[in-house]
């Protein structure tokens, strides 16, 4: 990028919403890109509540060493009931004015960048979002920071739970995370070699589970793991144990919920490389009066995908990998 025409001198950036891995080297990026481009950057604590109250601090390129390998996120995050009411963006855009701040970079998922959307309208205020959260819901990119870190915590734990699912004989069900959405479960179900794997998107019943698993059992499969996303609407892994023990009391059946460990640890490769590259684009982004917009990666290039979209429009689950789940069950 050539050196920038631009208003903007000073960028906020902060986290908002479900942490994820990948954020501190997301944050890491935008201070530097910052100090490269010559223009201040501060720090916004807790999300939007940091803007709220008042609790921000300019970071230099310095003050992010040693956290591009870290989790979690070091400005700390939060879901701000205050900032979903008038009363509340009010006090956010007063220190927003407060601190001279032109801009701001918000990093976090869906809500966080309605929020923000909501802060511009009243507002006026410029801002991008970078798409940090591990379940991989976001329209504009085809990656979101921490998706990947997660799907590795996933089949590491996996893995873990075949070695006493093939020693016992057992039907285990392991819920991966994905409150609406079954990136997570599907990746991480067929890098596990799970033998079902249970979506929202996908329209499932129990007697085609029951099937499956009877078919696996004439097949010669003396263990089963069916991966089910937190959103599965056919039921939770309790229930759909409690049935499954029901319709075969014969089956030896388990049930494991991998929760928050999936949200936590270092953030892999990936991760890092790619919220190094969003933190950059977002930065420039605003350099080049760009508004609104989320800075993703589609195909490998970098992409500004209007804020709207990015919230309202939905990444289909690809068939393809549905249908190698299902082939490879065998
Ligand atoms: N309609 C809205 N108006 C104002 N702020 C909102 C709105 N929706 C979400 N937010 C803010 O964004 C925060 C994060 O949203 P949330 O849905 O919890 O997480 P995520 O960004 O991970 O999807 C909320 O706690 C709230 O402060
Ligand atoms: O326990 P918490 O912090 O509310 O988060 C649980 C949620 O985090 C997620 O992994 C990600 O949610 P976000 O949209 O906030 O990033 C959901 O799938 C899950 O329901
Ligand atoms: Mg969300």
């Amino acid at each position: 990028m050539t050196q920038p025409t631009t208003s903007i001198q000073k960028i906020g950036v902060l986290t908002s919403g479900g942490d994820s891995p990948g954020m501190n080297s997301a944050i890491r990026a935008v201070v530097r890109a910052c100090a490269y481009y010559n223009i201040k950057c501060v720090g916004i604590r807790q999300g939007y509540e940091g803007l709220i109250h008042n609790q921000m601090s300019e970071l230099g390129a310095r003050s992010v060493k040693h956290i591009i390998n870290k989790g979690g996120t070091f400005l700390q995050t939060a879901r701000s009931e205050e900032f979903r009411t008038p009363e509340g963006r009010q006090k956010a855009f007063d220190h927003f004015k407060k601190n001279e701040l032109d801009a701001l970079i918000v990093i976090g998922g869906d809500g966080s960048f309605t929020g923000a959307n909501v802060f511009h309208k009243e507002f006026n205020v410029p801002f991008i979002g970078i798409p940090g959260t591990i379940d991989n819901d976001i329209f504009g990119t085809d990656f979101t920071i921490g998706y990947d870190t997660a799907l590795n915590t996933c089949i590491e734990a996996i893995d873990k739970i075949r070695d006493s699912a093939t020693s016992h004989n057992r039907v285990f069900f392991v819920e991966v995370m994905g409150r609406d959405a079954g990136f997570i479960a599907l990746s991480s179900g067929i890098a596990s070699g799970a033998t079902n794997i249970l979506i929202p998107e996908e329209k499932d019943s129990l007697e085609e589970l029951f099937e499956s698993l009877q078919k696996s059992e004439q097949a010669g499969k003396n263990s089963s793991i069916i991966v089910v996303a937190e959103g599965e609407e056919l039921g939770n892994v309790y229930d759909l144990a409690k049935a499954t023990e029901k319709r075969f009391p014969e089956y030896d059946v388990r049930v494991t919920v991998l929760g928050h460990i999936q949200r936590g640890g270092n953030p892999t490769c990936m991760d890092r490389v790619l919220a190094s590259r969003l933190g950059v684009a977002a930065v420039e982004g605003l350099l080049e009066n760009k508004t609104n917009v989320m800075a993703g990666s589609r195909a490998n290039k970098i992409v500004y995908t209007p804020i709207e979209e990015a919230i309202k429009k939905h990444n289909e689950i690809d068939k393809e990998l549905i249908k190698v789940a299902k082939i490879l069950a065998i």
